[in-house]
């Protein structure tokens, strides 16, 4: 019988059955705190939520909203104590969870590209005849194309952030927590890590991140916004952007994105303007690359 391990205390619960997607995480009426010196401060209040294997989830919010606390939260870190209510987690060897975080830098522990995603295999206790393969296959699983024996000081930041997340899944996590992956990334090199997220979602992996960058939650299936300590918004990246009516005013009010305080991407105002001229598009369009399909569907 597969349980579920309640979060920061000892209990271990029957995995509540829900539809045939399991939970990775459950949240109910959670509160979320954050450590700082001897005391705890209460960031996120009452949450109530349902993380299901697979998903694709963005965690968006205003500066200080609570999205890297919630992240440290779902990773178990000590520094997000839940103080109240209950989280709980799956517990299956198949879903070990790691973190990615947003500065490479700070945790690429290996001197080359080999000994850092050795470093965690090591950890795990995979024999070292097994290695090489095991940190070739997690190479080309985020197309990283470098020799293993490369000095990682010699990468550039979105190679380090792709080489993180190749250790990650060298361990063989299937469930990823990436805070804020491409704030520290240039265009390109932010395109990559986003198309590496979307090939291991499409593969499996569930994945959540964090970001304030609206132009790329168009990766998701999920957005989850925090405001106030709380859930604001919860559901598609469509809806977030132009609200349950598929508003084309771009008014606060119906935009949820708007309403948590956060810039619609170029994207959504570009295909607001061109909805407003009675220009009828397809789809909404999230992204560049969505606004792109639905202009030359229009005009083929
Ligand atoms: N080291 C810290 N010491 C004290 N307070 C902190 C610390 N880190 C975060 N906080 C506070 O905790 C709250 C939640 O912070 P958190 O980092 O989770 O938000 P966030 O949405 O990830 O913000 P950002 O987008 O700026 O990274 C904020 O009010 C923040 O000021």
């Amino acid at each position: 019988m597969s349980t579920i391990f309640l979060y920061n205390q000892v209990d271990v619960l029957e995995r509540e059955e829900s539809g045939s997607v399991r939970a990775v995480w459950t949240l109910q009426e959670a509160d979320i705190g954050l450590q700082t010196g001897n005391e705890t401060e209460t960031v996120l209040r009452r949450l109530n939520l349902r993380i299901g294997e697979g998903e694709c989830i963005a965690v968006v919010g205003r500066n200080g909203s609570g999205k890297s606390t919630l992240l440290r939260a779902l990773g178990g870190l000590a520094i997000a104590p839940v103080t109240g209510g209950k989280l709980m987690r799956e517990q299956d060897e198949e879903l070990l969870v790691r973190m990615v975080f947003q500065n490479p830098d700070a945790q690429l522990v290996g001197e080359t590209v080999y000994e850092d995603i050795g470093f965690g295999l090591e950890n795990r206790a995979v024999p070292p005849p097994q290695m090489p393969e095991r940190v070739r296959s997690a190479l080309a699983a985020v197309g990283l194309d470098v020799p293993p024996d490369r000095p990682v000081e010699s990468l550039s930041g979105g190679q380090k952030q792709l080489l993180c997340i190749a250790a990650a899944l060298a361990t063989g996590a299937q469930v990823l927590l990436l805070d804020e992956p491409t704030s520290m990334l240039d265009p390109e090199a932010k395109r990559d890590v986003l198309r590496v997220m979307r090939k291991l979602h499409q593969e499996g992996a569930t994945i959540v991140w964090t970001t304030q960058a609206m132009d790329e939650i168009g990766a998701a299936g999920r957005v989850i916004a925090l405001q106030d300590g709380s859930v604001a918004f919860d559901g598609t990246p469509e809806r977030f952007l132009y609200g349950s009516e598929g508003d084309t005013a771009g008014s606060e009010e119906a935009c949820p994105c708007l309403k948590v305080g956060l810039r619609l991407p170029y994207a959504v105002q570009v295909a607001q303007r061109l909805l407003r001229s009675g220009i009828m598009l397809s789809a909404r369009p999230v992204d560049n690359g969505g606004l792109l399909k639905a202009v030359t569907d229009k005009w083929r």
